[in-house]
């Protein structure tokens, strides 16, 4: 399976100009006949949460007609990082849509975990279902940044059969250490391909790290972006995953009436 993650930097709640640049990257890494391309976090508004009120996208209509038009067009499979959704409650979520190569809705997710540090509680509503889906008849899961320090939420879809964790991030570079680390971890412990794809550039609060990367299920890197705007492309041997749960079986000698 080929990936490409787009590391955009985004402009500042603007979505306008993110729907622009997010369709022309499109259409440049799928000119690499990817299997997959997936976005980062809030990539239609950046962290413009004060203004998130009148620039959330109202049900997610127009970043879904947009993706589902690419995906069907391109005839692959968008994992469309997330985006300030305003919920029919009122409510405004952070929420990521997978789409596959007919351009159908086949996942949604709402960030679990919201992120105090940068005020992600103060503007939005959590989620509170898991962010299971399948592409290409590959079980997988979407978690969206913050929700990667929350091993015992990861291992929730790994335990269901997930074999690629994908994630989206606005992850600052000050806490680039822990991205890296945290990921590994989260491969390795879950013996799973992660597949992250972070922003790159700067708004006015936070520089982003970018660092996007592909992990396989023993924990090395397949691929790792720089820190700037980049299209990171790489290949999951989907064969490893069993390869490696055969090798050492974490999952059949877990002991999980012994863990609450
Ligand atoms: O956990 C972190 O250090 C970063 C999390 C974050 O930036 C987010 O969830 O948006």
């Amino acid at each position: 399976m080929k990936i490409a993650l787009i590391q955009l930097d985004i402009a500042f709640g603007k979505p306008e100009v993110n729907y622009a640049a997010a369709e022309r990257k499109i259409r440049e890494a799928a000119a690499g006949s990817p299997d997959c391309i997936i976005l980062p976090e809030l990539w239609t508004t950046g962290y413009d949460l004060t203004r998130l009120g009148e620039i959330a996208d109202p049900g997610g209509q127009t970043t879904g007609a947009l993706m589902s038009g690419l995906a069907r067009e391109n005839g692959v499979n968008i994992v469309a990082g997330s985006i300030a959704v305003r919920q029919e409650s009122g409510g405004i979520t952070n929420s990521m849509y997978v789409f596959d190569r007919s351009g159908a809705c086949t996942g949604e997710y709402s960030k679990l975990h919201l992120f105090k540090l940068m005020e992600e509680h103060l503007y939005l509503q959590p989620g509170a279902a898991k962010g299971l889906f399948t592409l290409d008849g590959i079980s997988c899961a979407g978690l969206i940044c913050y929700d990667i320090r929350f091993p015992e939420w990861v291992r929730v879809h790994m335990a269901a059969g997930a074999e690629i964790l994908f994630i989206s991030a606005e992850w600052p570079l000050p806490r680039l250490s822990h991205w890296r680390a945290l990921l590994v971890s989260r491969a390795i412990e879950n013996q799973c391909y992660v597949v992250a794809c972070n922003r790159a550039g700067a708004d006015p609060a936070n520089t982003f790290a970018g660092h996007s990367m592909i992990i396989d299920p023993w924990g090395e890197i397949v691929s790792e972006a720089s820190g700037s705007e980049e299209i990171l492309s790489g290949e999951l041997d989907l064969a490893r995953v069993r390869e490696v749960r055969g090798q050492i079986p974490v999952f059949a000698d877990r002991r999980p009436e012994l863990y609450m």
